[in-house]
């Protein structure tokens, strides 16, 4: 048996996405049993991180057969939440916000995105792949009506906290920011962020210290 979902540390939990997809890569392949040595071959982590991680899921891994693909990518996904589906709302609807908006892939895995917002007259009215862009003014009703749960924030970081507080005030349990910006919320609420500029100064620091 696996432990407690609530008992896996969030270092292991931040690694089960690189997982996730390692093994849909494998059952797209059509692989369905894979020993932790491959696995670590084909990932980079060492055999025995892989044994640890994946014994918090319970008895996937038997000694001479190795994983069941299916079996664990279930269970990832199970644990991920990936079973489950999420209402989404983009605000801001520019290069960012649209790039996100015309990305399939996400309603594949249930974040079904339900509206844009932006204060711009030119692009209120649009509609990018069929969703539509409302007005900043329309957003709480609509997040109330529909259940919104998760508010993903593509505007400029000057207006990024008071869009953030609106999502909070308006009902939304998680927000996914990508503005440059550490946001405040009340500790129910799930933030996610995605500094895009501290991964490539990451790369520039690597590039530029080089052995
Ligand atoms: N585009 C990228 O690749 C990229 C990379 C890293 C970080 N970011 C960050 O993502 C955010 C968006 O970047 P972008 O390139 O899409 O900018 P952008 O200027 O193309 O789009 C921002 C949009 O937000 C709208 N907006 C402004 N204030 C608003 C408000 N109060 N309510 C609703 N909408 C509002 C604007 O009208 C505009 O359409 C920025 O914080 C940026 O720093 C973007």
């Amino acid at each position: 048996m696996g432990k407690n979902h609530k008992d896996i540390s969030m270092a292991v939990i931040r690694r089960l996405p690189k997982y996730h997809r390692y093994l849909k890569d494998l059952l797209d392949k059509e692989v369905y049993r894979i020993s932790s040595k491959e696995l670590s071959a084909m990932m980079g982590f060492t055999a025995s991180q892989i044994r640890q991680d994946l014994n918090n899921f319970g008895g996937f891994g038997q000694q001479g057969y190795g994983y069941n693909v299916e079996e664990l990518y279930g269970e990832i996904q199970k644990i991920l939440g990936l079973m489950a589906s999420y209402n989404t709302v983009i605000v801001g609807s520019g290069n960012l916000g649209q790039a996100i908006a015309n990305y399939t892939n996400f309603q594949k895995y249930g974040f079904k995105l339900m509206a844009l917002f932006d204060t711009n007259p030119k692009l209120i009215g649009m509609k990018i792949r069929d969703v539509p862009v409302f007005d900043i003014d329309e957003l709480q009703g609509f997040i109330d009506e529909k259940q919104v749960d998760i508010g993903i924030i593509c505007t400029p970081k000057e207006f990024a906290q008071d869009i953030a507080d609106k999502l909070v005030k308006s009902g939304v349990s998680a927000i996914w920011n990508f503005a440059p910006i550490d946001l405040k919320v009340p500790e129910d609420i799930i933030i996610e962020n995605v500094h895009l500029s501290d991964s490539l100064f990451i790369l520039s620091y690597l590039l530029n210290n080089q052995e």
